[in-house]
């Protein structure tokens, strides 16, 4: 397939477009670079810089290259931030996705993958967090993918639009080439890591006081190339007819605290970690573990790198192969 990554530059969109490329499918990536990196983009990959504001480049670049295919991820997505400045996260991901949308309808392009996350589910009431459970958003952020999910519910109805949309927990881990790179870093497993390389001189614990064994929070942390995966059967799926969907994605499982990924951190990298304790970070629920059962039963979808140590190590070599 032709298809379309926006945000590819950044840290999912990058492995998402190589493993594209991998499969045989063309690529064009668009992509502001106000937060990704030019040189993230895959070689292979077209590239065109422009905002998703701008309705009139993003459907010339669908005509152009004849897209077939959105992978839909240029978005912004910083929970504490967006309780901040909640209009910059209306903008970007609610009028953003819109008028891609729109110029998807111009370009008679159909087909539609959405990065959505686990936020959309808020302070979830049991676990593992099933897609038919209820969803109220504790911020922002998650409110503005769930708006636009929503939105995707209606240009299906109205215009055939047909979509896949995937809720993410926690991505991580790296491929050979393309790992995590956000500036200011906000995620626990970097952080730790860029602890670990003394880029940083330690880490805080957001929080040890949660209703969880050892008092930090419990995520589910799943393989960017596990995610990736992903999106390619995702969108092989729509064009043989599939219908509009909504999938978790993560491991599963128990899930890992805060403390547990710092001490597997320590394993993999035989580097002390300096740690220190601090408040809770605001919008953070106790426990998010997804059930990717739907997913599993419907596209096939595995994950083959549900291990912390095997994610992390790729990320660990990733960092030091970048030094
Ligand atoms: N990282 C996670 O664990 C996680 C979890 C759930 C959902 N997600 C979602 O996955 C997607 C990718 O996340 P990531 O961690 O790779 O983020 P990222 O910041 O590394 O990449 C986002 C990319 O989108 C581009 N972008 C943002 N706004 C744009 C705009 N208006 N026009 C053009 N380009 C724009 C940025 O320049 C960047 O390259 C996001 O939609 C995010 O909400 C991520
Ligand atoms: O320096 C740090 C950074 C994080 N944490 C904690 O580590 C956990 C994981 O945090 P982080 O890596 O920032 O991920 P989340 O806040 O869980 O959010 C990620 O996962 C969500 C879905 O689960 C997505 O919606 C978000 O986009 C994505 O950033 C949380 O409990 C944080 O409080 C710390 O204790 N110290």
């Amino acid at each position: 397939m032709k298809v379309m990554v926006t945000g590819g530059a950044g840290y999912i969109g990058s492995v998402v477009t190589e493993e594209l490329l991998r499969g045989g499918d063309e690529v064009v990536v668009y992509d502001s670079l106000y937060k990704g990196h030019r040189e993230a983009v895959v070689e292979g990959a077209a590239f065109v810089k422009g905002d998703l504001l701008d309705t009139a480049l993003l459907r010339e670049t669908l005509a152009h290259h004849k897209v077939e295919a959105v992978v839909h991820m240029a978005a912004d997505s910083l929970v504490g931030e967006s309780v901040k400045v909640p209009a910059k996260y209306y903008r970007n991901n609610v009028l953003g996705g819109l008028s891609l949308l729109d110029a998807m309808l111009g370009a008679e392009v159909k087909y539609l993958v959405f990065s959505s996350t686990a936020a959309v589910y808020g302070e979830p009431a049991k676990q593992p967090i099933e897609e038919t459970d209820p969803t109220q958003p504790t911020n922002p952020y998650g409110e503005t993918k769930l708006a636009f999910e929503r939105a995707l519910r209606w240009y299906d109805s109205a215009h055939g639009l047909r979509f896949v949309s995937l809720r993410y927990f926690n991505a991580a881990g790296a491929t050979e080439r393309s790992g995590e790179r956000h500036d200011p870093e906000t995620h626990l497993i970097p952080i730790i890591l860029q602890a670990a390389a003394g880029q940083r001189p330690e880490v805080t614990v957001f929080g040890d006081d949660y209703p969880t064994p050892d008092g930090t929070c419990v995520r589910d942390y799943i393989h960017v190339v596990d995610l990736a995966q992903a999106h390619i059967l995702a969108l092989h799926a729509l064009a043989k007819g599939h219908p509009s969907s909504i999938y978790n994605l993560g491991c599963g499982g128990e899930g890992y605290s805060v403390k547990q990924v710092i001490d597997c951190a320590r394993r993999v990298t035989g580097r002390d970690i300096p740690v220190s304790k601090g408040p809770r970070r605001a919008g953070d629920p106790a426990v998010l573990i997804a059930s990717s059962a739907r997913i599993v039963r419907e596209l096939g979808w595995r994950p083959t790198q549900q291990k912390l140590d095997t994610i992390v190590e790729s990320a660990w070599r990733w960092m030091q192969r970048k030094r």
